[in-house]
């Protein structure tokens, strides 16, 4: 199989779908990879490092995405829907339930579109997203506190204060892996911290984890609102797999927070938990204010440290990229069950639930089209 890597084109985005190591693997499995000349640059990786492991380097991203698999990092912009044909593989992230003209272009142009977001093991858990999201709570709490003083709009306030200063209150709703890699950078940086999850027993988990440094709250409107009210640093941090964020605190809670006080909405790329982000910002003009409070809701967060986020990212997608190639798409989902779950578009039809539900589309078993696909019927 042709693997294509192009150069990301989102705002200072520049991690890269693949790194030489990632070339190596396709490689020795007798693969072709075409890679978009500079593709790697932002991360630390030169084409001669590429072409060294075996990558044919190309000029233009239109040549690579002529390949048979596509292998990015981000979703595609409008200006990529272009290069969408019938049976190309793309392998990526895509938050498709926050996307529905990139949606309606893969259907339109049956594309098979596999969500880094949605690979889903058994017990539940998101081995692609995992890695960024650990980047992401990291930064989290970095880039609070960075806006929380005075030159940067914020109140002036330092997270963990100092002797005979109280420390910063920081709010966190969802505590899964965002969530939890924010807790420990602010705790670690003195603060304050309470989190607030519908799991009781991933509450469980995280006041064991803690040991009384974290404040674990049942997550319910009344307690948002009261923690909401206290939080100099808010964090949105929440997830159902696949879907659209629920708005979970709302804009009357926001008026409640006192000037000058952070959001930051890591849950922005599944279309945000907080009612008043209403855009999606960039890592170069990356908060606006809304009732006297710093909101910054960047959607790709790790793209701010690339070196770091592309070897996160490709340790864990290389390995079922080179299952895809190795077999074929089809045989690769029907030998694993968690690759399957990844498949949100095919053959013209949705089969992610959440995606279907969010933009109206009658959702399809993957199965089902397997089966029509196996007896000819599509
Ligand atoms: N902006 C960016 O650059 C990045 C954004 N993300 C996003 O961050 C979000 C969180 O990701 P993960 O931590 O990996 O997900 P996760 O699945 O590990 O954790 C989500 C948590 O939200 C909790 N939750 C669900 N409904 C809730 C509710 N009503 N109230 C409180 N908690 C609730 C779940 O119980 C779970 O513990 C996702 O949207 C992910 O795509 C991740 C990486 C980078
Ligand atoms: C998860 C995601 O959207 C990112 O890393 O940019």
């Amino acid at each position: 199989m042709i693997i294509g890597v192009p150069k990301e084109i989102k705002n200072n985005e520049n991690r890269v779908g693949i790194t030489p190591a990632g070339v190596a693997a396709f490689i020795q499995n007798g693969h072709e990879v075409w890679i978009e000349s500079k593709a790697g640059l932002g991360s630390g990786f030169s084409d001669e490092e590429y072409a060294a492991a075996g990558a044919k380097i190309k000029e233009t991203g239109r040549e690579v995405w002529a390949a048979d698999m596509v292998i990015k990092v981000k979703e595609p912009l409008a200006e990529e829907y272009a290069y969408f044909r019938e049976g190309l593989i793309l392998y990526t992230y895509l938050h498709l339930a926050a996307e529905l003209e990139l949606t309606k272009a893969l259907v339109d142009k049956n594309v098979v579109a596999i969500a880094y977001e949605t690979i889903q093991l058994e017990n539940r858990s998101l081995p692609l997203l995992m890695p960024m999201s650990e980047v992401a709570g990291r930064m989290s709490i970095q880039i609070g506190a960075q806006f929380l003083e005075k030159s940067k709009g914020g109140k002036g306030v330092l997270l963990g204060g100092v002797p005979g200063v109280a420390p910063a209150e920081v709010v966190i709703v969802g505590g899964g892996i965002v969530g939890t890699n924010a807790a420990k950078m602010a705790i670690g940086l003195g603060a304050s911290v309470t989190l607030l999850d519908i799991n009781a027993d991933r509450l469980r988990q995280l006041d064991d984890q803690f040991q009384g440094r974290l404040k674990t709250l049942m997550s319910n409107p009344y307690n948002i609102a009261k923690a909401v009210k206290r939080a100099d640093l808010l964090v949105g941090a929440v997830l159902i797999p696949g879907a659209r964020a629920p708005r979970l605190v709302t804009e009357e809670m926001v008026k409640q927070m006192e000037d000058g006080s952070v959001i930051v909405d890591v849950a922005i790329d599944q279309g945000g938990s907080i009612e008043t982000v209403d855009r999606i910002t960039t890592h170069s003009n990356p908060t606006y204010v809304k009732h006297g409070v710093l909101h910054y809701a960047v959607a790709n967060m790790p793209g701010a440290v690339p070196r770091t986020s592309t070897i996160a990212l490709t340790n864990v997608t290389i390995p079922y990229g080179v299952q895809i190639a190795n077999k074929g798409h089809k045989q690769a989902v029907l030998d694993d069950k968690a690759l399957a779950k990844g498949v949100n578009v095919i053959d013209g039809r949705v089969t992610y639930k959440a995606v279907a539900d969010a933009h109206d589309y009658t959702y399809v078993p993957l199965e089902t089209v397997l089966q029509e696909q196996k007896v000819g019927i599509k």
